[in-house]
Formats: C-alpha cells, structure tokens, sequence
C-alpha cells in the first residue's frame, strides 16, 4: 500500500483498512488492561511457532538438523518449503529420522504461493500427533525458503487459529557472506529486520574480521535482535531453540544507543510522544504509516504510554503485520517510544506524516543518523 491510497478524513492522513485499529480494539485495549496476549511475545511454558528465516544457504537445515539431534528436541514438529521442484531440505531433516513429525509445503515459495497450504500443512501437523497419541507439540519449526519474504507468512500465520502457540522469528546470517546484494536486499532485509534472534553461522570457518563484519551487518539491519554468536553448532542450536537461552526482556534501552546506520538504503527511526498518547490516536498513526512506507517497512517495535493506562503498551510489527499489543508493567524509568527500521524511507516522510496530528497526538521522530551527527 502506498501513499496513494491514503486519503483525507478529518483533516489527517488516513489508511482505508482500519487494520490494526480493528485487530486491538476487538481484544479490549483503551478500554481494559486485562487479558491481552501478543502472538509476537516470549512466555514461559506456552508452545512456541518458530519462523526459521534466512537467506539462501545460510545454515537454516543445517541449524534445524543439529537442534533435532538433541534430546530435548523431541516434542518438535516440523514444516519445510522449499523454493525448488523437490524438497532437499525435507530430505535432509527427515533423513533418518523415521518418527520426525514432518510436513512437506512444497508448491515454490511459501510467502508467495501460500493460499490454505500453509494452514493445511499445520493441521495435518497437528491431527497426526493428536493420532498418534504423543501429546502436543513444544514446539512446531516452519523451515522456509531461503527466497521467501516473512512478511506475507506472519499475516497468514496470524489469521490461523492459535490458541496456545506464540510466535518468535529467527534469522540466520552467513557470517562468511553476511552483506546483500542488490538484487537480494529487500528480501534480505526483511528477514533479518524480522527477526527477533540473529544466529550466526559458519563461524568455524569465518576469520575475526569476518565475524566483526557480520555483526556490523546483524546490528544495522536490527539492532533490537538478539544476536547468537556460537562456534559449536550444538550449543548454537541449543542457544537457538531452548527457552532457557531465549531473551525475554525487550532491550529497549538500547535503541536510545542505536549508532547510526551507514547503509544508504536502510533507516532506523525513534518516535517518542511528548506525552500519553490517546489510544485511536496511536492506531490512526500506526496505520498512517503502515500505508505511507508499504512493504518498505520493516520492523515496528516499542512501548508506548497510552491516555488512561497505568501500564505501557507494547508494539511490535513485521511489516506492515502487527501483533496484538500487549500490556506491559514497566518503571517509570524505561524508555518509552517506537523504534522503526525502514528501506528506502527518510526522516522528513516520516515527519510530514504526524504534521496535521494535534500537537499532543504528534510523535517527534528522529533518525539514528541525525541524533548521531
Ligand atoms: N562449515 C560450516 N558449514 C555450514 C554451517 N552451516 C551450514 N553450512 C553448510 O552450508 C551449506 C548450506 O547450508 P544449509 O543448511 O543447506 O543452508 P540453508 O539455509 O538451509 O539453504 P537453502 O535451504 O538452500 O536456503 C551446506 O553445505 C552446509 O553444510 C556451519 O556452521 N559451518
């Protein structure tokens, strides 16, 4: 969606879809705090969807193949796509591992081929552990290939019935060919930018150099994930998928920190509102600027104090996908704001965008670059 499809309503800029306004205030935000659940969040004890994402070749089999050789990896379910006519990687995990609980999604590229195949493939997932009488899942890992956009498999992911499971995104990064190139960069970026964990692999053969480089590359992309930097490939894979390891507190401390960004195409944005920001208010500019930077928005992620609550609410979008926002417990001392990671967007369309909000309704928004300088 792009800024032609906004259009004028009560003197403010306006996206149609109402989208995000709809998804909160049907779970009672601005007008309870009670029983909000994100579906992008970490919560002990709750069975867990994880998004293996990455680009071509960079260690996502080889990362879920060392992860399934581990004992506690045996209440896994696994879904692999591949881009390609025949499922290597459905191969490769399956081989020798005859009671792997696995579904194949073939038919090209999920984020573009992904209809009811992805929903099929869950259900099938789930009737045959309920069949063979193992008790539910810890944890289903959907493989996806190395070209396929996470964007588009969220939203479907979303519109799925989860009752139980949460969802957590993780990207591998080569780190002996960490940067993009032209022609992969848009999906590159979203992978990584998605991400709530960056793993890096083939660093026991990447040089100090390498890995330094890689890191630069995880931290511009996005500095809010977690970042996995493990030569063993099984304490790496544990690191990955074992709750113990994941970080659950969002370091939004950090974001204040963020250095500039020196990628010419990639921008990370603050915008902090002067004071509590009334709840449609918040929506309407969300929604605002989901429909001004379309699929150049990459990651949402923030807490923000909204009118009337005691408790801060947090945000957190892949794309232009956000996860139902929950409340959070916070002191008084933690940064509030939302961090945003954009391609190809700069400050003065991000500043233009709140100009005919009120003032109190109007978030400041500073880019890394600028606030470095
Ligand atoms: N030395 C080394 N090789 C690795 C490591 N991780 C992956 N590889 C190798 O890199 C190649 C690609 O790894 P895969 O795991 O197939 O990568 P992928 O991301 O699943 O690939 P696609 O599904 O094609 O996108 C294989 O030859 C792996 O053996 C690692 O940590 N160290």
């Amino acid at each position: 969606m792009g800024p032609q499809h906004l259009d004028r309503h009560q003197g403010r800029l306006r996206v149609r879809s109402g989208r995000i306004a709809r998804r909160c205030r049907g779970n009672g935000v601005g007008t309870t705090e009670g029983g909000l659940t994100g579906i992008v969040g970490a919560r002990e004890a709750v069975p867990e969807f994880v998004l293996l994402t990455g680009s071509l070749g960079s260690g996502k089999t080889t990362l879920l193949c060392d992860y399934l050789s581990l004992p506690e990896s045996a209440d896994t379910g696994v879904i692999v796509n591949e881009a390609g006519e025949i499922n290597v990687d459905g191969a490769i995990v399956s081989s020798g591992r005859r009671d792997l609980p696995m579904t194949l999604l073939g038919n090209g590229c999920v984020c573009c081929s992904l209809g009811d195949d992805l929903h099929s493939a869950i259900d099938e997932l789930l009737v045959v552990r309920r069949q063979s009488g193992a008790g539910g899942f810890h944890r289903i890992v959907l493989e996806t290939s190395g070209l396929a956009m996470p964007g588009p498999i969220l939203r479907s992911l979303m519109r799925y019935d989860w009752a139980e499971y949460r969802l957590r995104i993780v990207s591998t990064l080569d780190a002996l060919a960490p940067m993009a190139e032209e022609v992969t960069f848009s999906i590159r970026s979203a992978q990584l930018t998605a991400a709530r964990s960056i793993v890096f692999t083939k660093l026991d053969r990447a040089g100090t150099d390498q890995v330094t480089a890689a890191g630069c590359v995880a931290k511009q992309f996005n500095p809010a994930a977690s970042r996995i930097v493990e030569v063993d490939r099984t304490a790496r894979a544990r690191a990955v998928f074992d709750p113990k390891y994941i970080e659950t507190a969002m370091p939004l401390s950090q974001f204040e920190a963020i250095a500039a960004t020196d990628h010419s195409r990639l921008g990370v944005f603050f915008a902090e509102w002067p004071t509590a920001v009334a709840w449609s208010d918040l929506t309407d500019w969300l929604e605002d600027l989901a429909g001004l930077c379309g699929d150049r928005l990459l990651r949402t992620k923030g807490l923000v104090a909204v009118a009337g609550a005691s408790r801060c609410l947090l945000i957190d979008g892949v794309g232009a996908t956000f996860a139902e926002p929950r409340w959070m417990e916070l002191d008084h001392s933690t940064k509030r704001g939302i961090v945003i990671i954009a391609r190809d967007v700069d400050l003065p369309e991000l500043t233009a965008l709140s100009a005919d909000y009120p003032e109190d309704a109007r978030p400041i928004v500073k880019s890394s670059k600028s606030r470095a300088a």
